[in-house]
């Protein structure tokens, strides 16, 4: 094995990008990353930068020594299923919601090593966040080799139990959209509020970047953060006290909850569970 695993994404959309984009950033070679899709248009961004495309998924996986499975999970079966007869038994890692780890296994012919994988896109900027989960086939090095690979663009943690990876997605392979929404609605609101697009995008933007590296970096917890941001009877109070009125904590709960649950859901209607 060399220092850099060579790796297969079947499925080069907006999560693969992500990857690839954050590992060649990272310095992994060009020539250890491959990537096949059905659509030439998927893959005419990473052929552009040289790296190596196809649309043969059997080839692909008798290239490498991970397999990154980064399809939708509707398009998950099929593609396992077409790869349980491959001779070489790579580690594949899926990256895809929902679908439990037994379940690939066993459309990958049964006895396959499965790491269940829950990135996200901040990846592509080296400040991705990760959950993993092993099957019991996944060796010590391959999960080694698992978390070389995703600890490449970001932080990458193991859970201990698979349904954790539901709640890895409520928090943070769903989390960016979270903290876009909430950007969109800040510039929104700051150009209500009389401020040009480009400087409410500019102020909200870098507002979000300042407070999650405050929030990284601190000694203290970002409700004491928030505490010392919210003078009293200043003007923070009042945005707090409207956040409070609306059940701001419940709506984030209820929504997290509907992500994991449609993990679930998603797993009961792609497995047939
Ligand atoms: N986007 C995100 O932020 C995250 C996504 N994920 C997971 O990553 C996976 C991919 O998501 P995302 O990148 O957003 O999806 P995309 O639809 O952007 O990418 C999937 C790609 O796979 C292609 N594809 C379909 N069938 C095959 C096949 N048989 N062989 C090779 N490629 C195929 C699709 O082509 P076509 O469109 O033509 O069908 C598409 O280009 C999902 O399972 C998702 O749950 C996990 C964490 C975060
Ligand atoms: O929305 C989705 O289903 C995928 C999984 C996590 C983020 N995007």
């Amino acid at each position: 094995m060399t220092d850099f695993p060579r790796i297969g994404f079947i499925g080069a959309g907006n999560m693969a990008t992500a990857l690839v984009g954050g590992l060649l950033a990272k310095g992994w070679p060009a020539s250890a990353l491959m990537l096949t899709d059905v659509s030439e248009q998927a893959l005419s961004v990473h052929a552009a930068r040289g790296l190596r495309t196809g649309t043969d998924n059997r080839e692909l996986v008798a290239s490498v020594d991970i397999v990154v499975l980064a399809v939708k999970p509707q398009a998950m079966k099929a593609v396992t299923q077409a790869l349980a007869d491959c001779p070489q038994q790579p580690l594949y890692i899926s990256i895809a919601a929902g679908i439990p780890a037994q379940s690939l296994a066993q459309w990958l012919g049964g006895d396959a090593a499965v790491v269940r994988a829950m990135p996200n896109t901040p990846a592509l900027v080296q400040t991705g966040a990760t959950g993993l989960f092993a099957n019991a086939a996944v060796s010590h090095e391959q999960r080694v080799q698992a978390e070389q690979v995703l600890g490449a663009v970001g932080i990458a943690l193991w859970v201990d139990t698979e349904t954790k990876i539901d709640a890895v997605t409520a928090v943070s392979g769903s989390g960016p959209a979270y903290f876009f929404y909430l950007m969109e609605a800040m510039i929104e609101a700051g150009v209500k509020l009389g401020l040009a697009r480009h400087d409410a995008r500019d102020l909200a933007l870098q507002t979000a970047l300042g407070a999650a590296q405050m929030a990284i970096t601190a000694d203290v917890a970002p409700d004491e953060l928030r505490r010392r941001v919210t003078s009293p009877k200043g003007t923070t109070e009042q945005a707090v006290a409207v956040f409070d009125a609306a059940g701001f904590a419940d709506i984030v709960e209820q929504a997290m909850r509907a992500c994991a649950a449609r993990g679930v859901s998603l797993a009961n209607e792609l497995t047939g569970a």
